[in-house]
């Protein structure tokens, strides 16, 4: 029960119901598992790597300071997403004991020299978790520790939801929302009114939902809600057949009949942030089934 601290995670179970619980791996502070009365609410690949040898497949990885991969600007030479998934976070502890809340932290004291040559900036970035019987909260608080100047940021949770069937999800709460389609290049206004449907592959970027209220159901069953807190985008993603065929870490194979990934973050518009400033994004899951 409590925190147990384990060599590359810590497992936060909640106080009143030991089948309720959440698994942080110290690589990429990204969490692996979320459950609620014993059920899994998030999909991790059976292929994901967990020994610090690539950014995981599942869970909740962390974006930060680029979504995607750019091709100029000071984020260039970045890997794909940033560096904050694949990198040893420090576990800082538990911070709250009711409701149990945990914390990591990563600066450029945890970067290798090459990624803080990448990305030559003085930063602190905290990840907090909070776990309460039916919700998961997950925070990202960014400080800018430069003295003067600013820079630019990217940050997204980029989360795999567990699925009983694709076919049968909607995702709602973004009719009316501006959309980019990252397959065809595409922009457009979001007309579907009744849920956004999955019959091939998806990857869309929807800027500008704000605080709007995100919410996945299967088969006409409320699964999750989602809130949040400073955020202002939301992509959502399945990779269907072949490109869930191309990735070695993703399986198993038809994995992606079982999962959509609902990004919330700020991607679209860079975040500026002042010298001593800091910038706080957050959402809440709550589970629903
Ligand atoms: O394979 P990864 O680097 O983890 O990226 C996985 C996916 O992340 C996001 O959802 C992007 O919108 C997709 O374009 C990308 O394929």
């Amino acid at each position: 029960m409590g925190v147990e601290q384990l060599d590359d995670c810590v497992i936060l179970t909640h106080p009143s119901n030991e089948f309720t619980s959440v698994k942080i791996l110290h690589y990429g502070a990204t969490v692996l598992s979320w459950k609620v009365n014993g059920q899994e609410k998030l999909w991790l690949s059976e292929k994901a790597h967990l020994d610090g040898s690539k950014a995981v497949r599942g869970g909740i990885p962390l974006v930060f300071p680029v979504f995607g991969k750019k091709t100029e600007g000071a984020t260039a030479t970045l890997p794909q997403h940033g560096f904050a998934r694949n990198n040893i976070w420090e576990f800082l502890g538990q911070i709250s004991a009711n409701p149990p809340t945990i914390q990591y932290g990563l600066g450029p004291e945890n970067l290798s020299e090459e990624t803080r040559a990448q990305w030559p900036h003085d930063f602190t970035l905290l990840f907090t978790v909070v776990l309460e019987e039916d919700k998961l909260t997950t925070s990202l608080e960014v400080q800018n520790n430069e003295l003067e100047g600013s820079w630019d940021f990217n940050a997204l949770f980029h989360t795999y939801f567990r699925v009983n069937d694709i076919t049968k999800v909607k995702v709602h709460g973004l009719t009316g929302v501006s959309a980019y389609d990252q397959l065809t290049q595409k922009s457009y206004s979001e007309t579907k009114n009744d849920g956004i449907i999955f019959t091939e592959e998806y990857d869309r970027i929807y800027n500008g939902t704000g605080p709007n209220d995100i919410s996945i159901t299967d088969d006409c069953k409320t699964l999750i809600t989602i809130e949040s807190n400073n955020i202002n985008d939301t992509v959502v993603w399945n990779p269907w057949i072949k490109k869930s065929d191309g990735m070695a870490d993703f399986s198993p194979k038809d994995g992606w009949k079982k999962m959509v990934c609902v990004e919330r973050g700020s991607v679209v518009d860079w975040v500026n942030l002042k010298a001593g400033s800091t910038w706080e994004g957050s959402q809440i899951f709550k589970a629903c089934l």
